[in-house]
Order: C-alpha cells, then sequence, then structure tokens
C-alpha cells in the first residue's frame, strides 16, 4: 500500500538484519507489540526484545507494518503498525523430497482499521510476488477457519488432542527397545535439533521449525518469554545403537489440578518405536494420573500399542497446515504418489495464479505435470483449494466428490485420484507459525 482506495496508508517491509534496533522504542520492537495487539497478548518486556529479534534474524522473516499518519493526536504513533503480516520459508516434506514452502504468519488488521482491504491487499500481493519468487506453494497456520479459502488456501493437515490414562491398566505392550532417559539442561536445545531434523526427513506433511521451537521444547525459553521455563523436563529415547530417535518435554500441571495431571509441552519421535518407548516412559512417571497432548496424529498408533485401548481418550481434532498451490506443475512434480495413472485436472483460481488445465501423469509413484492451454474434456473439475488440500493426502478425492468440491466427469477419476494421492499414513505437521 499505498492504493487508490487506501492512498493515507503506507507498507514498510523489512528483514531484521546486523543492524536492526533491540530497544523498546524501535521499529522492530514496534512491529512486534504490533502483532501482539492483534493477538491479545500483553506488552512485551523490553529486556525480551534481544531475544525475539536474534530468533527473526534467525528465521529470516519478512516482516510487514502498514502505517497510517492520519490518527488522533492520542493514538499510538503512526510508526506503530495498524497492520503486520510476516513471511519466512522452511522446506515441507512432500515425500520424494523436500520443497520450499512460503510461509505467512503474524497476519493481524487492529479493530479500527479492519474490514477495508487492508489483509486482502497484503495478501494477493505476497501471494504474486511470492510465485514470481518461485515458490511452488503457501502455507499457513490459521486462527480461524473462515478467513483464508477466499485465497486459494485448503485445509490440509490435522492433528488430535488427547487425553490418555497412565493408572495401573495403562500399558504399552509393544516389545521394549534402546533407553529413554531424562536429559541435563545443556544438552537439550542441541538434542531437539538432531532429533526433529531426523523426523523432519522421515515424515510426510512435516515443515522444518523455526528458532523458537528447540528452545521452548528444552525449557530454555517460556511459553510467553524468551527466558528459562524451571517446569519443563525433556527426556529422550535412544534406541538400540544409542542414537537420539525421540524427545518428550513435559511440564507438571500441579498438585491442584486433578486427576494429577502431565502436559505434554513437545513430542518428537523419528520412529514409531520411538514413538511407543516415549510413551512407555511417560507411562512410568509416578504419581502421575493423566497425560495430555494436542499433537497427536489423527491416526495414532498408540491405541493399538495399548494393553487397554480405553486409556486412550480423544478430545478434539484441529487443523494445522493450510496450503495453497501457487505453481501447480512444480508442486504436483515434486510429490510423491502411489501407483500410476494419467488424469487430466481442471484448476479453478479466482486470484489468476495457478488456473489451467494440467495433465498429471504417475509412472510408479513419479510423476510429471504438463499445463496445456485447454484441456478438451478435463476428467475432473476442482477449485485451487480443493487441490491444495487433496495435495497433502491429508482429505480423499472421494470426499471432496461428496462434499461437491470436486466434480469428475470420468468416471474412474475419483477412484484414480484417491489412488495416487492417498497414503498408508496421514501427512503429519507439528510446527505451527
Ligand atoms: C496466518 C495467520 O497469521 S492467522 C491469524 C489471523 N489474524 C487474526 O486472527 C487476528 C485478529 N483478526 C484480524 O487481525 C483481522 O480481522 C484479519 C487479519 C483476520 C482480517 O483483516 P481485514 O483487513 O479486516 O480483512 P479484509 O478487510 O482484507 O477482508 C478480506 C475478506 O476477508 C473477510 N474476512 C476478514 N476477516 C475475516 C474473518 N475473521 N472471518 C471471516 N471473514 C473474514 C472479509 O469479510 C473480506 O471478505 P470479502 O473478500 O468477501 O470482502
Amino acid at each position: 500500500m499505498s492504493d487508490d482506495t487506501k492512498p493515507h496508508l503506507h507498507t514498510e517491509i523489512f528483514t531484521p538484519g546486523a543492524d536492526e534496533g533491540d530497544t523498546a522504542d524501535g521499529r522492530f520492537a514496534k512491529w512486534l507489540n504490533a502483532e501482539g495487539i492483534g493477538f491479545h497478548d500483553g506488552t512485551f518486556d523490553p529486556e525480551d526484545i534481544p531475544r525475539f529479534l536474534t530468533a527473526y534474524r534467525e528465521d529470516q522473516r519478512v516482516l510487514w507494518g502498514v502505517h497510517d499518519p492520519a490518527q488522533p493526536a492520542e493514538a499510538l504513533g503512526a510508526d506503530h503498525p495498524v497492520a503486520t503480516y510476516g513471511t519466512m520459508v522452511h522446506p515441507l516434506n512432500v515425500g520424494a523430497g523436500q520443497i520450499d514452502a512460503h510461509q505467512i504468519t503474524a497476519v493481524t488488521v487492529r479493530s479500527s482499521h479492519r474490514r477495508n482491504g487492508i489483509l486482502r491487499s497484503m495478501m494477493t500481493r505476497d501471494l504474486r510476488e511470492a510465485k514470481e519468487q518461485g515458490r511452488p506453494l503457501a502455507i499457513l497456520t490459521a486462527s480461524e477457519a473462515t478467513i483464508y479459502g477466499r485465497f486459494g488456501f485448503g485445509c490440509a493437515t490435522f492433528t488430535q488432542s488427547v487425553e490418555v490414562d497412565v493408572r495401573e491398566r495403562f500399558e504399552v505392550v509393544a516389545p521394549r527397545t534402546g533407553t529413554t532417559t531424562l536429559v541435563a539442561k545443556e544438552h537439550s536445545v542441541r538434542l531437539a535439533e538432531q532429533i526433529f531434523a531426523r523426523f523432519q526427513e522421515a515424515t510426510f506433511g512435516s515443515v522444518a521449525r523455526q528458532y523458537a521451537y528447540p528452545r521452548r521444547a528444552s525449557g530454555e525459553w517460556g511459553r510467553e518469554r524468551p527466558i528459562e521455563d524451571r517446569t519443563v523436563r525433556m527426556a529422550v529415547h535412544y534406541d538400540a545403537a544409542g542414537t537420539p530417535m525421540g524427545y518428550v518435554s513435559y511440564r507438571f500441571a500441579g498438585w491442584e489440578t486433578t486427576p494429577y495431571t502431565m502436559k505434554i509441552v513437545d513430542l518428537v519421535a523419528a520412529t514409531p518405536s520411538a514413538y511407543l518407548e516415549l510413551w512407555r516412559y511417560l507411562g512410568s512417571l509416578d504419581l502421575v494420573q493423566l497425560i495430555t497432548w494436542d499433537g497427536a496424529r489423527r491416526d495414532d498408533p498408540l491405541p493399538w500399542a495399548l494393553r487397554d485401548r480405553r486409556c486412550y481418550d480423544v478430545k478434539g481434532t484441529e487443523d494445522v497446515l493450510w496450503v495453497r498451490l501457487l505453481d501447480v506443475p512444480t508442486a504436483l512434480g515434486s510429490r510423491s504418489y502411489r501407483g500410476s495413472g494419467t488424469i487430466v485436472l481442471e484448476v479453478v483460481d479466482t486470484l489468476g495464479l495457478a488456473g489451467g488445465s494440467y495433465i498429471l501423469t504417475v509412472v510408479d509413484g513419479v510423476a510429471q505435470v504438463e499445463h496445456v492451454e485447454a484441456a478438451a474434456a478435463p476428467d475432473a473439475t476442482l477449485t485451487i483449494n480443493a487441490l491444495s488440500s487433496l495435495y497433502l493426502g491429508g482429505v480423499s478425492a472421494s470426499a471432496l466428490a461428496a462434499a461437491g468440491a470436486l466434480d469428475a466427469v470420468a468416471d474412474d477419476a475419483v477412484e484414480l485420484l484417491d489412488t495416487l494421492f492417498g497414503r498408508s499414513e496421514e501427512p503429519y505437521c507439528i510446527t505451527h507459525f
């Protein structure tokens, strides 16, 4: 901005570098506090700004602030953004490899300025520029499910909130492997980084994590502030060869909470056996009756490994990644598939970024994609949102067709899409941003 409809607003876009100021009245602190207004956070402690700045630099975030100089004298000054927007790039595991995903985060518009098209203006510009820069897709995690469909995003991965009763009846019956033990604080960040890297390599749908994650997992940073949280402990699982393959960090809910509850802060397992061993460990914590976690797979193997599967209670399902394909041939061509087949897709994109007809040819799981000017007879027609939801296999083509979000012209189109895009495991992302 500025544009014709909002000529008095201007947008500043900056990447905090080595010379960015870290004082409470500096540009970065004002941007951070403007974002905090949107998410109802308190004003950040000036002491914390340098650590947040380090994190944002390491993440190589690009920060947008929209400024309005025409404000009443008593309002926050024009150097405090009325809207924020942030981007960064991290790899997304799509099976055949990792592709650079354009991440969108920190989207806020102050109440005094909402519903004037500020978000629309930032997002349409950003998506267009991301496409021009060659990003195959954009991703975000959404505060509300009603905002981003209009920009071509589709909900793509999910997690479950679970409560596990770990009293006497809890027992993991799978054979025991390796060892699991508490680790000393000084090793936790490095171990969390190492283990997550193994998990990222092995997990379809996962996005690499930003700087703050291993610090929060280790307790070096707290939930709210980048200062030590002494209530967090971390246990690591080492496989039979002594390689760290999983960690769980956790915090006790306090003696006033009954049943006595341990909350999982973060659990990352690079292999199924590391996952079960971490649960065996959690089940061995004395004086604890319940474990709570909001990051379980929807297709969690844990209940199948328990003597009493009714120890495991699903409390809810949350959407995590929303995907928006920007370059259909590159995005589809980078993913691995099941089986073989050819299908012509007609993709409708109201933003004009990725629409058109595409021929997807898969041979033994490897795809080639061709953008064709006009396909005489598409096998299926769908919006860019529906294709973006289908992309990671978190929803089936059958479900989309039944919901009216995919129009199959050819008889076997839905079955073929189910075969090609389907996966034996759900996509799984435990990175929020
Ligand atoms: C990736 C992330 O960061 S998720 C976090 C999103 N941010 C938040 O939830 C913080 C609180 N909310 C806000 O700051 C603002 O309300 C925002 C950012 C969600 C919307 O900003 P605005 O500038 O008001 O949006 P804008 O005026 O550009 O609206 C564009 C369209 O989205 C619609 N829209 C905007 N917000 C919402 C919403 N919360 N729910 C449903 N529709 C919405 C508008 O009605 C408009 O629709 P139209 O295209 O049919 O006309």
